[in-house]
């Protein structure tokens, strides 16, 4: 039996199943990679503020240097003489490079500062050390102008310790600075410490070299004072020393990478400068046998040095939290790139799941319904995979099946109908036959049966018919017999029905006709066969009549039997007045 809101409550519930598991599969894999994602986003953006971080630190590690450098120029334009020519305008321009350095830096730095949030102290600090450095900046402009003999060592001292006041007040800020990128970096604390201490070693060499400006210009011995800070600025060297990082290998000193620069500063800075100005504190109140200039371009190189190295630092930290930003930055598009190809793919895979699957399915179980219900014609179709192919053509066996079995039904139905013709119809005459009026009468040796309507009867036999057979054969005969009853069947309408009762005599069963329609029935077959000759060949035709019974039999009243009693008396009479005649029987009980 066929039950299709089963089948399609089966399909409905596999459709939803497989939502339901792309929905599923889609949901982890979102979670999933929604937390690497997030994972990835939360590096990109730790990364970007540790290189924001680190730059400004940087950035202020570079103002400090500019504001240490910045010392060197002016020291050796204060040893020259204003009448020096050449000499003297070429360092007035150095001076003016160095200043124009360390303006542009502390501007960077005060921007940055103003842009972030840092506490107000630091803005204060920093004009601070401006306001330092513009002091020791025109005390240097206001000496270089008169002859080194107008110079008093005191001023000259004034001057250099304004310069040496604007790096100190700095230094509040670099440690800022320096905290800031701890917090926000701390796998690069290694290569930050190692910048600060760079600058701080830039810083204590420029001092103690600024200390022997005034000796050396002058030349005086240097004091006792000048000397305990020197041996201070050494004893926080050689603390600065220990903790520099990075392995000294003499082999690598003419490289320009880290180890190079370290190894080069154990010679230079280390080894020469901390050697010259050992010799200069011992040799203190003799000949120095050497000017503040020409001592100041001696220790610049590895004053330098310290520079370029905190610059190698600072460029590596930068360049690994650049390279982690960039990771991070493309770990992040890659899982979003993955994410959205899987959705996508999750959408299609749905879309071609009920296209090639769910429709398909759809059309097919249709399809069989249809041919269930008897519509043997194709319905539309859909899906090409080989499960889909094989399905359609089990439905076309099907069909083909279904064909031959409705027309085999057909043909046995069309076969059984024409043997029950032919097991009710009178071969002879077409006519129908005593079985077929017997199954209307039913068993009449059996209890009678009263009638349910209305029903006359007629019943008719020819005359004289064996004078015709003996004297013509029986083949004339049944001619005789056709003619009769193609005449009968002209006469009597439907649904009054004619039969061949047996031999000669034939019988006409009506339903609902008075006594006077059956009597007019019966009259008109009669003149129907006496009225024309049966014309048997073109040189023989014969007159024939017949004789006939009528009765009728009320509904709820009369017996089949009586009515056929009571028609069969009525022909014997018929026969018995004459023939050719009708006699009609009195009420049937
Ligand atoms: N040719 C032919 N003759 C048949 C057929 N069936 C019966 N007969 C003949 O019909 C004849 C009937 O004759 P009867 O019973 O003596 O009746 P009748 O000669 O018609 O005389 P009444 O009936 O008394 O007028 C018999 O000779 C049967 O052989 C048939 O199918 N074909």
């Amino acid at each position: 039996m066929v039950r299709p809101g089963r089948g399609n409550r089966v399909l409905m519930q596999l459709q939803l199943q497989l939502k339901t598991g792309a929905a599923l599969l889609l949901a982890v894999a979102a979670g999933v990679s929604t937390y690497v994602f997030l994972g990835y986003a939360d590096a990109y953006r730790q990364s970007a503020q540790n290189l924001q971080t680190l730059t400004s630190y940087d950035l202020v590690l570079k103002a400090g240097n500019a504001v240490s450098a910045e010392r060197a120029p002016s020291n050796i334009l204060l040893s020259l003489d204003p009448d020096a020519g050449q000499a003297y305008v070429s360092m007035q321009a150095d001076v003016a490079a160095a200043r124009q350095r360390t303006d542009l830096a502390l501007s960077d730095l005060q921007n940055l500062v103003a842009k972030q949030p840092h506490d107000g102290q630091t803005m204060i600090e920093l004009a601070a050390a401006r306001k330092s450095l513009a002091q020791g900046r025109a005390d240097i402009d206001c000496l270089a102008r008169h002859a080194p003999s107008d110079r008093s060592p005191q001023d000259l001292q004034n001057a250099i310790d304004a310069m040496i006041d604007a790096r100190t007040r700095l230094d509040p800020v670099i440690q800022n600075f320096y905290g800031a990128a701890l917090r926000h970096a701390p796998d690069q604390a290694g290569i930050m410490q190692g910048a600060l201490i760079l600058s701080d070693l830039r810083e204590f060499g420029g001092r103690i070299g600024s200390m022997l400006i005034v000796p050396l210009s002058t030349p005086e011995p240097i004091s006792p004072a000048r000397r305990a800070v020197i041996i201070d600025l050494k004893g926080h060297i050689d603390q600065l020393h220990r903790l520099l990082p990075g392995r000294v290998d003499p082999a690598s000193q003419g490289r320009d990478d880290i180890d190079g620069m370290r190894a080069r500063l154990e010679r230079g800075f280390f080894g020469h400068m901390l050697s010259l100005i050992d010799q200069l504190v011992a040799h203190s109140g003799s000949d120095y046998g050497l000017r503040a200039a020409s001592f100041t371009r001696q220790v610049l190189p590895d004053l330098m040095d310290l520079e370029r190295l905190e610059d190698l630092f600072m460029h590596r930290a930068i360049a690994q939290i650049a390279q982690t930003h960039r990771d991070a930055r493309r770990q992040m598009l890659l899982t979003g790139a993955c994410l959205l190809a899987l959705f996508c793919f999750l959408v299609a895979a749905l879309r071609a799941a009920e296209s090639l699957i769910i429709r398909p399915l759809l059309l097919a179980r249709q399809e069989i319904i249809n041919l269930a219900s008897g519509h043997l014609s194709r319905t539309p179709r859909a899906g090409r995979s080989a499960e889909v192919r094989a399905l359609h053509d089990a439905i076309d066996t099907l069909r083909r099946h279904q064909i031959l079995t409705t027309q085999l039904a057909l043909e046995r139905d069309h076969l059984s109908e024409a043997l029950r013709e032919q097991a009710y119809t009178d071969a002879l005459t077409g006519l129908l036959n005593r079985r077929a009026l017997e199954e209307v009468v039913g068993d009449l040796s059996a209890a009678p049966v009263v009638l349910r309507e209305d029903r006359g009867l007629i019943l008719l036999d020819v005359d004289y018919f064996k004078p015709i057979n003996d004297e013509h054969g029986h083949v004339v005969g049944d001619i005789v017999l056709r003619a009769m009853a193609d005449r009968i069947k002209d006469v009597v309408p439907p649904p009054h029905r004619a039969f061949r009762y047996g031999g000669e005599e034939f019988a006409v069963l009506t339903a609902g006709l008075s006594m006077k329609a059956l009597c007019a029935l019966a009259e008109s077959i009669r003149r129907a066969i006496a009225g024309h000759e049966v014309l048997v060949h073109n040189a023989l035709s014969l007159p024939v009549t017949a004789s006939f019974g009528v009765a009728r039999g009320e509904a709820g009243q009369s017996t089949w039997l009586n009515l056929l009693k009571a028609a069969d008396t009525a022909l014997y009479q018929a026969k018995a007045k004459g023939r050719n005649q009708l006699i009609a029987a009195d009420s049937v009980s």
